[in-house]
């Protein structure tokens, strides 16, 4: 072994190797840096240091530092109404992070000069990460959630309720005497997939464990794959990207033999419907018709095909599950530990209307859940899972100017607004640590008919942005809303839950608080259950 080591010296290949390895290093490096948008020099900045060594410090110290360094930009800038710009860290562009004032305007560019789908499809890795061409290069994907979703809900409320019914008696059990402890990102983790894909896969296929696993997994290596990409070099993206989609694939493959059946059937019989007036049959309202809804509008042949329906699939989940499994972590683990009086208020609530409305689910009447509408808007505030959000990203190739306050964003810059800040400034949300599940049902129960439409989940401001405002505001806020309110209102009803004193703490992680995932709920079925 010593020998073919010293042979390899003196031939000079190791040096070569380690010659050519630093020399791609150092490019790589200054590819890297070259490519970063550069914001003007009078903008205020956080975390960045004087001199290279601080600016190298920064830069590999902010996954632990972010959230504290946007804190800081918040108390000294945004609170003051001045933008700010953060440092450029593993994993993350330098941001400019936008004062309260310019929200109006920043909602107001058109998507031809700032757009979330080109940050997100960055930040998704989605070349690599969605198998090639699923992601938006084009707004395909929004446009059948834009279009469909909001009419299709009342129809859906029916299967959710059922899915719901089923998959939480399946995962807490009908013991009315013993205690249960029960891990509750498991729990959610069972029943987001299966209700989510009421609206995706259709009744159809949401309870198949095969395809909704596969779904999952997807989901899980995205965010996997990112976690590794972001710690390389953008010059080792196209290998490692790649390498590391081939399990994805690997999912897709599994996932499409359940669904291509499907979305086959569904593609023949629309166009048996469309053409033969004595077929009597209605398509089901789920994702796989909207895509061919769309694609029959445009007369999009490429996206009528059944692959490129099943690719579409992923996204859409993307986009759906975890981000509402997170939400529900949240605010299941907030209610429980918050004043056990709070929590009484929320289940009488669950009763009272459940048995108003005859045990039977409408979208009316889950918007009669005002107190739990409230409970998960207000762990959205408490327990936000973004440190910054709502990324839109600079592409008009002369950049973006900002009259009023005086800077000019180059192409590729990355544009933010600070949600951690304002959801927790005490000069908007008074006691801002505090988790109050009432707080925005109260002016529900006694406010005026402005103030009710304001406080809801589903009405997004300049207050409430979890789900962004103006034109690309979320369109399955929804879905999210109907889903959660049920899935908690039926927990609340039906089971009795040990209070938690303490509420255990989320993970920051770079610009994200990820919830805590090992949290357990005791739990009890309830004897005086109504479902
Ligand atoms: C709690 C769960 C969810 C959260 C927190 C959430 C949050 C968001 C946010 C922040 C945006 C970007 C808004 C912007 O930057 O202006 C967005 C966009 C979007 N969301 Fe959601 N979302 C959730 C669930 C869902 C679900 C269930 C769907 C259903 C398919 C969905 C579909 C979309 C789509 C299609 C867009 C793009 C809209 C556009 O660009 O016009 N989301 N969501």
């Amino acid at each position: 072994m010593d020998r073919i080591a010293d042979a390899i010296w003196s031939s000079g290949v190791l040096g070569r190797i380690l010659g050519a390895a630093t020399l791609f290093l150092i490019t790589s490096c200054i590819v890297d840096i070259v490519s970063r948008p550069v914001y003007p020099k009078h903008l205020p900045r956080v975390g960045y240091g004087t001199g290279l060594l601080a600016s190298i410090k920064t830069f590999f110290k902010t996954p632990s530092q972010l959230k504290s360094r946007v804190d800081e930009g918040y108390k000294k800038y945004n609170k003051n109404d001045k933008s700010f710009v953060i440092a450029a860290g593993l994993g993350r562009r330098p941001t400019l992070v936008l004062a309260p004032s310019q929200f109006k305007w920043f909602f107001e560019q058109p998507d031809n000069v700032i757009s979330l789908d080109a940050a997100s499809k960055d930040s998704l890795y989605a070349k690599y990460n969605f198998l090639g061409d699923a992601h938006p290069k084009d707004p395909f994907n929004n446009t059948i959630v834009h279009r469909n979703l909001a009419k299709a809900l009342s129809g859906l409320v029916p299967g959710m309720q059922e899915d719901i019914q089923y998959t939480i008696d399946l995962k807490l059990g009908s013991d009315k005497e013993n205690w249960k402890t029960v891990n509750i990102w498991g729990m959610w983790l069972t029943i987001i997939p299966r209700v989510s894909n009421v609206m995706i896969l259709g009744k159809e296929l949401d309870r198949n464990p095969q395809v909704v696993g596969a779904f999952v997994q997807f989901i899980q290596l995205v965010h996997h794959n990112i976690g590794i990409l972001n710690k390389l070099f953008s010059t080792l993206h196209p290998l490692v990207g790649r390498l590391l989609a081939i399990r994805n694939r690997k999912c897709y493959d599994r996932a499409t033999k359940y669904t291509l059946p499907v979305i086959q059937q569904r593609l023949v019989d629309m166009e048996k419907k469309a053409t033969d007036p004595s077929f009597k049959w209605n398509e089901p309202e789920d994702a796989i018709t909207w895509c061919i809804r769309q694609a029959r509008a445009e007369n999009n042949t490429k996206e009528l095909q059944a692959k490129t329906i099943a690719k579409r699939l992923l996204l859409v989940e993307l986009g759906s599950v975890f981000t509402t499994a997170i939400t529900a972590q949240n605010t299941l683990v907030d209610i429980i530990s918050s004043d056990p009086s709070d929590i009484e208020a929320l289940r009488e609530e669950a009763v009272r209307v459940f048995a108003e409305e005859n045990q039977t689910w409408t979208q009316a009447g889950v918007a009669k859940l005002v107190r739990i509408d409230s409970a998960i808007r207000e762990s959205q505030r408490r327990s936000n899972f973004a440190v910054t959000m709502l990324d839109h990203k600079v592409i008009a190739p002369g950049g973006v100017t900002n009259e009023s306050e005086g800077w000019h964003a180059p192409y590729g810059a990355l544009l933010a607004v600070n949600l951690n800040g304002l959801y927790h400034d005490p000069d908007i949300h008074s006691d801002p640590e505090r988790y109050d599940p009432l707080r925005f049902s109260r002016p529900f129960e006694t406010g005026t008919a402005d103030e009710k439409k304001r406080m809801g989940i589903v009405s997004t401001s300049e207050e409430h942005l979890v789900f962004g405002h103006g034109k690309h505001a979320c369109p399955g806020r929804f879905f999210v809303a109907l889903e959660l309110k049920m899935a908690i209102a039926y927990i609340l009803i039906n089971y009795d839950i040990k209070h938690v004193a303490e509420r255990p703490a989320g993970t920051v992680q770079g610009n994200f608080v990820i919830p805590p995932l090992t949290a357990s709920m005791e739990i009890r079925r309830r004897k005086e259950t109504v479902a």
